[in-house]
């Protein structure tokens, strides 16, 4: 889309009834330039900081429309936690998010829990469930404290969902707890390889620790809300920081229960897209039951001559994703009733 174009030009209305930011895998460190664990693609740790400064440059230089931004997890390197400068890093990051005229909303990944414990994300600025909604009457759409899931309506008829894409994982977990060993279980046996980020050899290559998946717990959770915007007659965006579609995702990224996911959003009508991040080289599909699924190209892999983020803008019967640099424009049409 040319850079100047109002995203309403695209059909001729003139406003969206509202726009939010997206951008993922910042991962951000105080450290040169280095290569990801498979030799292939570079990663820019200490200019992610500067991506993330231009991102919210243009975003506040954007229409009023700009409800808020979505930050899809992974927001600094794990390579913080080795340095022993996690927080220092954090601060460094969250200081650029202030300068946002924009409130932001953040996923949790598996950086994340590399650096810090759930615990003290819970107690941190990661944790944003105080810019959800409450739905009255209905608690069986109030989430658990047991995992990091929100949803908030910003804009009549339109609900956004945050999953907890390590609700079962191995990482951020008190190794003593029941579910830390249930996991521990579940991926050995999936996973025979010594190493447990290793995915060669596997028949199901998501079944590595730095993904993570869904408890049936938040599965029940998921489902009450969408039944709630069903009847309410909602459009949902879903937002974590894993994709749960195999055609929007490397192999080795997918949520490890993404079906689980999946067959629960392919039961209501309501959901029409579904945002992650993590694999950094990005994609896109829509599905068989016309769920757009968007993964974000990660901040963490886009040279400095590039950008990696974009605005989405939301109007009655699409959503026009506005990208920047290595992500792509994109008109997303909702799915006919
Ligand atoms: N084959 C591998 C891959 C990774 N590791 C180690 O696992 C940790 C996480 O890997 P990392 O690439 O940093 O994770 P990201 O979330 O940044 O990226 C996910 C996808 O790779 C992106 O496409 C880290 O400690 C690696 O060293 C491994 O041991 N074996």
């Amino acid at each position: 889309m040319d850079q100047n174009s109002s995203p309403g030009a695209i059909d001729g209305i003139s406003e969206p009834c509202f726009s939010f930011g997206v951008i993922s895998d910042i991962q951000y460190a105080d450290l040169e330039d280095g290569y990801n664990f498979v030799g292939t693609r570079m990663r820019y740790y200490r200019y992610s900081l500067h991506h993330l400064q231009g991102a919210i440059e243009e975003w506040n230089e954007e229409s009023n429309h700009l409800f808020f931004v979505l930050q899809l997890g992974d927001i600094i390197d794990g390579f913080n936690a080795q340095y022993k400068v996690s927080e220092e890093s954090l601060q460094n990051v969250l200081k650029e998010f202030e300068k946002l005229k924009a409130p932001v909303h953040h996923t949790w990944g598996n950086h994340e829990f590399y650096n810090f414990s759930r615990d003290y994300l819970r107690n941190s600025k990661l944790n944003t469930k105080f810019l959800g909604d409450q739905i009255a009457h209905c608690p069986e759409t109030t989430p658990s404290e047991n995992y990091y899931t929100y949803h908030f309506v910003p804009f009549p008829k339109f609900r956004f969902i945050l999953l907890d894409a390590y609700d079962l994982s191995v990482l951020g977990m008190d190794q003593s707890s029941p579910k830390y060993q249930d996991c521990m279980k579940m991926l050995k046996e999936k996973n025979p390889n010594k190493e447990l980020n290793n995915p060669q050899g596997l028949s199901e290559p998501r079944f590595v620790q730095y993904n993570g998946g869904f408890s049936q717990d938040q599965l029940d959770w998921f489902n009450a809300v969408l039944t709630f915007s069903d009847t309410n007659q909602e459009k949902v965006v879903v937002v974590g920081h894993v994709p749960i579609h195999p055609d929007a995702s490397d192999d080795t990224c997918l949520a490890w229960n993404y079906r689980d996911a999946l067959s629960i959003i392919w039961s209501h009508k309501c959901v029409v897209c579904f945002l992650a991040g993590h694999s950094h080289d990005g994609g896109y599909c829509i599905d068989t039951h016309g769920v757009h699924h968007i993964t974000l190209e990660g901040v963490i892999e886009t040279p400095p001559e590039s950008q990696a983020f974009g605005t989405v803008h939301v109007y009655p019967d699409k959503m026009v994703l506005k990208g920047r640099g290595r992500v792509p424009d994109r008109i997303m049409y909702y799915k006919k009733d």
